[in-house]
């Protein structure tokens, strides 16, 4: 159950930021599926993962990139916004990137995830996706303003 906001919502705690990115090629982008002993196994979402102290965003979704793919973000790498995730357990924001990629990239999957698929918009109904996965590529992409 998450609830996600475009402003933030009352007594939020703004103590935790997650940087996440669209990672497109061609008509896809790419999903990655959390491995077995990483926490919600078998859940497929897009790149990302907790800002470090005294990381800028960019630096926090560069690093993530890499270490979960390998791929080296450098002027492509576009931040599109934030959003407001409260869980029942926990609140943060989510910084959200794209990254358009022109050549077909060689992936390199780290021990956190176990595989992972290029997917059209389409095709990702089809995935048990991180819950807010779909709201978050609506917002962005189909300029659906109410979550
Ligand atoms: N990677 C990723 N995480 C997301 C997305 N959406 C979203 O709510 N999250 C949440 O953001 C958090 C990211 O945490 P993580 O566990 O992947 O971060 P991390 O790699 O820094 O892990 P660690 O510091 O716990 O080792 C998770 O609670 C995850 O459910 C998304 O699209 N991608």
């Amino acid at each position: 159950m998450v609830k996600i906001y475009q402003t933030i919502p009352c007594n939020f705690d703004s103590s935790i930021q997650v940087v996440s990115c669209f990672v497109h090629f061609s008509k896809s982008f790419i999903l990655l599926e959390r491995a077995s002993n990483e926490a919600d196994p078998g859940a497929w979402g897009i790149p990302g993962g907790k800002m470090e102290e005294q990381e800028s965003p960019f630096q926090a979704m560069k690093r993530e990139l890499f270490e979960e793919t390998s791929l080296e973000a450098n002027m492509s790498l576009r931040m599109l916004g934030s959003l407001f995730f409260r869980r029942p357990a926990i609140d943060y924001t989510l910084q959200v990137f794209e990254l358009q990629l022109k050549e077909p990239p060689k992936i390199y999957l780290s021990e956190e995830h176990s595989s992972y698929e290029w997917v059209t918009p389409l095709q990702m109904k089809e995935f048990k996706l991180i819950p807010g996965t779909i709201q978050v590529y609506r917002y962005f992409y189909q300029n659906v303003r109410s979550l």
